[in-house]
């Protein structure tokens, strides 16, 4: 079975790869652009296809699926940081709408038999009120951020080429994930990095943090890409899956959490810089449609994703640390 995978040097990419690879039976390929950085998937490179392909240009996305023809697509290439829409509204509008439009039409285009899963996201959501948690998949969308409004087109651009044309495209809404590779930027790896980067010396003994009051939905990234390959393995095409862990955490908690893996002293600073125009106060989901469809359950509790990812930043700056000291 072949299955591409796009952004297969992120974060999810990795991971997912990493878990079909393990099942034996999946030929993987995967995209990056000339600017991907590939150390997530160096340890694996030499079993992976890899195809440099610029989403975003129509005729190279035409020329890319015509070639391997896949048989399952994982869609997961996206500007994913909430902030940076801010900053960026109209690049992150292009690229996550037109990348996902020119492999829709270049699924139609090749006219093969293939499931395509849509990255979506729980920020989709947005503005949640108390007697709607947890959130289903029927709440109404009330977007906080232009990367809940790029999400929210690719989720309906899901639905459109659905109806449309009978593309076999499953929508996943997934909820905060994490683990080890997660981007620095995001709060649980921002935080892990500042920590480790304590305990080594490399920083003054001050976590800096933005809105410690919102509250998220954390599941597992290895949870979570199984749970992709179970939508297209299982889902119905069409719909649209909750993909949560249906338990909630103040990003307060999440600090407590890591902290309470060291025993180096910090002391708390509130960066304004880190605050947003208009935040998601909280996000809690119900998976029940997905678990119900698929079987899926997470199963990698909380305390062990933040200790894994920790350690994952206290080995990655004691790598950098050996290599910049020559040894
Ligand atoms: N990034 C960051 N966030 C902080 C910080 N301090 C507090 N926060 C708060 O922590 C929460 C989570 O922020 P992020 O980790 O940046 O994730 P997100 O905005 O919830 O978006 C993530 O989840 C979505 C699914 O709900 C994904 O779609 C999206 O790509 C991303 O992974 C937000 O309420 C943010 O204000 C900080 O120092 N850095």
């Amino acid at each position: 079975m072949k299955a591409l995978i796009t952004g297969i040097t992120g974060f999810a990419g990795s991971h997912l790869a990493e878990y079909l690879l393990a099942r034996g039976d999946v030929e993987i390929y995967g995209t990056y652009r000339a600017r991907s950085r590939m150390d997530h998937i160096a340890h694996i490179a030499d079993r992976i296809r890899l195809v440099e392909c610029e989403l975003q240009d129509r005729e190279a996305v035409e020329k890319m699926i015509a070639q391997i023809k896949p048989e399952h697509i994982y869609h997961l290439a996206a500007q994913s940081f909430v902030p940076a829409s801010w900053s960026f509204p109209a690049e992150t509008l292009m690229n996550n709408i037109v990348s996902q439009l020119n492999i829709f039409e270049a699924v139609r285009m090749a006219d093969i038999p293939c499931k395509i899963q849509v990255a979506c996201s729980s920020e989709e959501y947005g503005l949640v009120y108390p007697d709607e948690l947890p959130v289903q998949e029927t709440n109404p969308l009330r977007p906080q951020s232009p990367y809940a409004v790029s999400k929210i087109a690719q989720d309906f651009l899901g639905y459109q080429y659905f109806q449309s044309y009978g593309l076999s495209i499953v929508r996943t809404r997934t909820f905060n994930h994490t683990g080890p590779r997660r981007g620095e930027r995001f709060v649980t790896s921002n935080f892990a990095k500042q920590i480790a980067q304590i305990e080594l010396g490399l920083q003054p003994p001050h976590v800096y943090v933005g809105n410690l009051q919102a509250r998220r939905d954390f599941t597992d990234v290895r949870d979570v890409v199984k749970a992709y390959w179970l939508a297209l393995e299982r889902g119905v095409p069409g719909s649209v899956y909750n993909i949560s862990s249906g338990s909630t955490r103040t990003i307060q908690e999440v600090l407590d959490t890591l902290l309470s893996f060291t025993s180096a002293p910090v002391q708390i600073l509130v960066d304004p810089k880190r605050l947003r125009p208009s935040d998601v106060e909280v996000l809690l989901g119900d998976a029940t449609a997905f678990c119900e469809q698929t079987g899926w359950k997470p199963e990698i509790p909380f305390h062990q994703t933040m200790r894994d990812l920790l350690q994952y930043w206290r080995d990655t700056l004691q790598a950098q640390a050996r290599t910049k000291g020559g040894g």
